[in-house]
Parts: structure tokens; C-alpha cells; sequence
């Protein structure tokens, strides 16, 4: 039986902007394939959080120039079209680098959505740090201006925020179970998902939201019996006093331990904070193991020799 991992990419595996994610793909497919040739059965999801406020941020522009023109376009769109957006080119970048090896695998981007509750309390506290990131001068201007909520984001600038509720289904999970039986390499759960609440007639409704990624790749492994849950980032390990001469990295941890972490305040919120969270909620969930490594690791923290693995064995 093959190692059925969940692998969720984080913002360095896509870049900033279009040139920057176009080259970014190619280092993230190199990564990934290296893990199909390892045998390992990979279905990936990624982030959207720079992409999906840029396309708000330019569609609610030309809105302003010409709203007869340029109607207005929701977030559940914009974070639609940043599924594919972001989809294609890791779609087009994984098929040459596989091909480059001579694998056979038909790669496949599913616009996924996922359901949540109208009456999650993150509606009422967006939290979600999204698009670029602003000075506090620019971020104070663009919430007068434009009528976002700003905050700052884990100590590296300002950004605008919105709600994140958490996920509770993914509507297209046959979909997604019947292509990893077909041997497709899938990439799902883009940007967490599209979020939307079900409506009547089998209406899915879209939201006003971006749900969290690690999350939505917890979901997902969970509901697809992942063995392993992989969330890639910019560091290699989980620490203890982050950034301070006092850092301690993690090497293996429990959910108990990190509950005890997490409560002592080791993890920004909006960067790793939901990264341990979902971790450790899909092992407690599943008795199955998670890692939280770089990109450039990745292949080495399933061998055991880097990242934080976090296990209750
Ligand atoms: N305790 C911690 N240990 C390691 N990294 C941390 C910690 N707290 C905050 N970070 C920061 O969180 C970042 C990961 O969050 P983020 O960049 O938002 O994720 P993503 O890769 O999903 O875009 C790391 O690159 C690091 O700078
Ligand atoms: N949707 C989401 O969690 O995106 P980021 O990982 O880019 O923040």
C-alpha cells in the first residue's frame, strides 16, 4: 500500500504575484515529484491568501472606475478564480517536471467548495490577513478608502483581513476520492476552499470569506484517510520562542505538548498558530501523523530526518 499524503503549499511555493508564481511552481514541482517518484501518494492543496486579495483588490477597482461596466465581484469569486489561477500553473509546472522524468500521471485542478456554517462566530471577527502586504499609514488609508478591515500580520507589515470560518465539508470529496483512485495527481482545497453555505433547491450559496488552508488540508486529509498531513512553509521547523535568542526548534511533538505551546503564546497567530492547530487536530482526529517543514525538506521530514513531526507515539 502507498503513503497517502496531503501536502499543503504555503505562500514561498507560490510567490507574491504572477511572475513570482510562475517561477515559484517550477521549485514546487521539482519538490513535489521528487515525492511521487518516492512512491508516495500525493494530493496537494495550497494557499491563495496574496492572490485572492489581489484579484478582489483590482476587480473592486475597475468597479469603482465603471460599475456598469465592471460590476461588482464577490470574494467567493475572487477566491474561485484563484483556485485556477494558481491551479494552472501548478498543473502546467508538475506535468513538465513529471514528464522531464518520463511519469505517466495525469494531473488535475478541481474547483472545490467548501461548505460553512452561516453562524460561525468568524463572521462577526475577520481575522484572515489576505493580499499584499501595507505600511500602517497605507493600510490606515485603504480602510478609510475602501472600506476593508486592516490589521497587522504577525509582526511583518499590515494587510487587510476577512472573515474565516472554519471548514466543515468538502462538496466535491467523490469527485476528488474517484481521481486519486484513477492514479490523477489532484490538486484541491485551493485558498481553503470556496466558501459557501448550502441555500435552498440545492443552491450553494457563496460567502464572504477565505477559510484557512491548513485547515481545509486537515479536512481533507482526515476525510480522504490521509496517512500524513505535510504543511510546507518558509522554515524548516516549528519553534519555541520564534526569533528570539532563546529559539528552540521542535523536532517531534505531541498534540498534548503543543497544546501546552499553544497556550503559552510560542505561535503568531495568522502564520503558524492555525498551521500547529490543524496539525494537531488532524492527528487527535486520526491517530495518523503530521509534519510542518519547508518545501525544500520536504522529501527529508518524511524520511525522518528534519521538519516537526507531530505524533502522539
Ligand atoms: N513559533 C514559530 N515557529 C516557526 N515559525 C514561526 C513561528 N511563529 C511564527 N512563525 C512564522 O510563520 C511563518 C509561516 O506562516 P506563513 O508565512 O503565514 O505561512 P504560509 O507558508 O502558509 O504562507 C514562518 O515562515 C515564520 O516566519
Ligand atoms: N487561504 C489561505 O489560508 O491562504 P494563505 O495560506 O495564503 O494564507
Amino acid at each position: 500500500m502507498m503513503t497517502k499524503v496531503v501536502v499543503a503549499l504555503g505562500g514561498n511555493a507560490l510567490g507574491n504575484n504572477l511572475k513570482e508564481q510562475m517561477e515559484a511552481v517550477k521549485k514546487t514541482a521539482v519538490n513535489v515529484v521528487d515525492l511521487i517518484e518516492e512512491d508516495y501518494e500525493v494530493v496537494l492543496a495550497h494557499g491563495n491568501g496574496p492572490q485572492a486579495g489581489m484579484i478582489k483588490l483590482a476587480m473592486d477597482e475597475m468597479t469603482v472606475k465603471d460599475p456598469k461596466k465592471y460590476p461588482p465581484v464577490s470574494l467567493s469569486v475572487s477566491v474561485a478564480m484563484s483556485q485556477t489561477y494558481i491551479g494552472y500553473d501548478l498543473q502546467n509546472a508538475l506535468r513538465e517536471e513529471m514528464l522531464s522524468r518520463k511519469l505517466e500521471k495525469p494531473v488535475v485542478t478541481i474547483a472545490t467548495q467548501v461548505e460553512v456554517d452561516p453562524n460561525d462566530p468568524a463572521f462577526d471577527k475577520p481575522t484572515k490577513p489576505i493580499g499584499r502586504f501595507m505600511s500602517k499609514e497605507e493600510a490606515m488609508q485603504a480602510a478609510m478608502e475602501k472600506d476593508i478591515v486592516v490589521a497587522e500580520d504577525a509582526g511583518r507589515g499590515y494587510r487587510q483581513v476577512v472573515a474565516s470560518p472554519k471548514p466543515q465539508e468538502i462538496i466535491e470529496i467523490e469527485t476528488i476520492n474517484h481521481l486519486i483512485s484513477a492514479n490523477e495527481l489532484v490538486i484541491t482545497c485551493g485558498g481553503g476552499g470556496i466558501p459557501v453555505i448550502k441555500g435552498e433547491n440545492n443552491h450553494l450559496q457563496g460567502v464572504s470569506a477565505v477559510i484557512d488552508k491548513d485547515f481545509c488540508s486537515a479536512l481533507l486529509a482526515e476525510t480522504i484517510n490521509a496517512d500524513f498531513l505535510i504543511i510546507l512553509t518558509a522554515v524548516e521547523q516549528v519553534a519555541l520562542n520564534f526569533g528570539t535568542p532563546e529559539q528552540k526548534n521542535l523536532a517531534k511533538v505531541s498534540p498534548y505538548e503543543l497544546q501546552k505551546y499553544i497556550n503559552q503564546g510560542h505561535f503568531a497567530p495568522g502564520s503558524m498558530l492555525p498551521k500547529v492547530e490543524a496539525a494537531m487536530n488532524f492527528v487527535k482526529q486520526t491517530d495518523k501523523k503530521a509534519l510542518i517543514t519547508s518545501l525544500e525538506k520536504a522529501k527529508e521530514g518524511l524520511a525522518g530526518k528534519t521538519g516537526t513531526l507531530i505524533t502522539s507515539n
